[in-house]
């Protein structure tokens, strides 16, 4: 008897099992289809959250197509030039313009260092615009755990640095200075450290330009305009906008020693500050040394 009713109840419960997953499934479009958008319009930070997302997101799931491709090679830097492609079409998903300017003061063709201000994980878009042949960057080792982006980065030959252990990031970057002469490597630094969006330049750390001096190769400095009109992580504000990315002539290490480091480093930040400055500070649409 008993069985009989359960047998009778079961189709009900189904059904009314069934219409509450509908209604589940149609609550779920409502929240994707109206909801999400209009949220997305409505608030300057959910739109921030959901494209600072996506970006992590697509690196990573990028990484997961770049990583087979790269492993044929072992790790390479030559690898790095499989990362550059796949990532330079993000500029267009977001909207940024990079207008770049002095090309020709790459066009060195031994080793060289590369310094530039790190405002933020976008830098990756005007770092992946220029990025010369055989250039690796310095990277705090943190980012080697970062999932699919860290496999695909120890492939591609980025450095790695343990930030917490001087001794060690020094060792590590010694050993760079001889690979870059041996293996004919470029490097990319980012002396401040880490990422510092005041629109100025923090103090620079000299790591890179002890490198260049081990090496007697010129440091050759890059500046990336303020992002302030377009993004600012402290007001979760993301819109399409414009960078201009500014090459600077090489600075020569030629005959210097450690003693100068200071020195050059000073001379290098001096430099960069006041390109950034400037780059920053255009009016949109005035062409540089324009104004007449
Ligand atoms: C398609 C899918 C793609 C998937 C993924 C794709 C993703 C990416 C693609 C690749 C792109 C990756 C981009 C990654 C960007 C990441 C950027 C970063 O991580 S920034 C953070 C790490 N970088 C740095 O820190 C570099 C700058 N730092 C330094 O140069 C530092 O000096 C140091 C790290 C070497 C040491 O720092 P610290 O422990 O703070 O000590 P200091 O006070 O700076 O130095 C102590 C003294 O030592 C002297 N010194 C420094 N270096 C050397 C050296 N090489 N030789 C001799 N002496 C050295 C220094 O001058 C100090 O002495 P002093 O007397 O005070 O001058
Ligand atoms: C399964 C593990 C999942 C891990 C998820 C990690 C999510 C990260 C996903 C993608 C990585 C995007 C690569 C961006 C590269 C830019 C790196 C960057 O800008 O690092 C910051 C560093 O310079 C300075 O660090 P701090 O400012 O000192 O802090």
């Amino acid at each position: 008897m008993s069985s009989n009713v359960v047998k009778a109840a079961s189709p009900l419960a189904s059904a009314v099992t069934g219409a509450m997953e509908l209604s589940v499934a149609q609550w779920l479009l409502v929240v994707c289809l109206v909801a999400f958008p209009l949220l997305y319009e409505w608030s300057v930070s959910f739109k921030y959250f959901c494209k600072m997302a996506f970006y992590n997101g697509w690196i990573l799931t990028l990484a997961i197509l770049a990583i087979p491709i790269c492993a044929v090679r072992g790790r390479n830097v030559e690898n790095m030039k499989v990362l550059r492609f796949m990532l330079l079409h993000i500029k267009y998903l977001y909207g940024i313009k990079i207008e770049v300017r002095g090309w020709e003061n790459f066009n060195i063709k031994e080793p060289y260092v590369v310094v530039s201000n790190h405002q933020s994980s976008l830098d990756l878009l005007g770092m992946m615009e220029i990025l010369p042949g055989r250039c690796v960057p310095i990277a705090k080792r943190e980012l080697m755990y970062a999932g699919t982006a860290g496999l695909a980065c120890w492939l591609a030959g980025v450095i790695f640095i343990n930030r917490k252990k001087t001794d060690d990031a020094i060792s590590v970057m010694t050993e760079a200075a001889e690979t870059m002469l041996k293996e004919d490597v470029r490097v990319w630094v980012f002396p401040e450290g880490t990422r510092n969006h005041s629109g100025s330049l923090l103090p620079f750390k000299r790591g890179a330009f002890h490198l260049a001096v081990q090496a007697q190769v010129p440091v050759i400095p890059v500046i990336m305009s303020s992002y302030k009109d377009f993004y600012s992580k402290k007001d979760k504000k993301f819109t399409t906008g414009k960078c201009t990315v500014q090459i600077l002539p090489g600075v020569s290490t030629r005959g210097l020693c450690a003693d100068d480091v200071p020195d050059l480093a000073d001379k290098v930040r001096g430099l960069m500050l006041e390109t950034l400055t400037h780059i920053s500070n255009e009016s949109p649409g005035k062409e540089p040394g324009g104004g007449h």
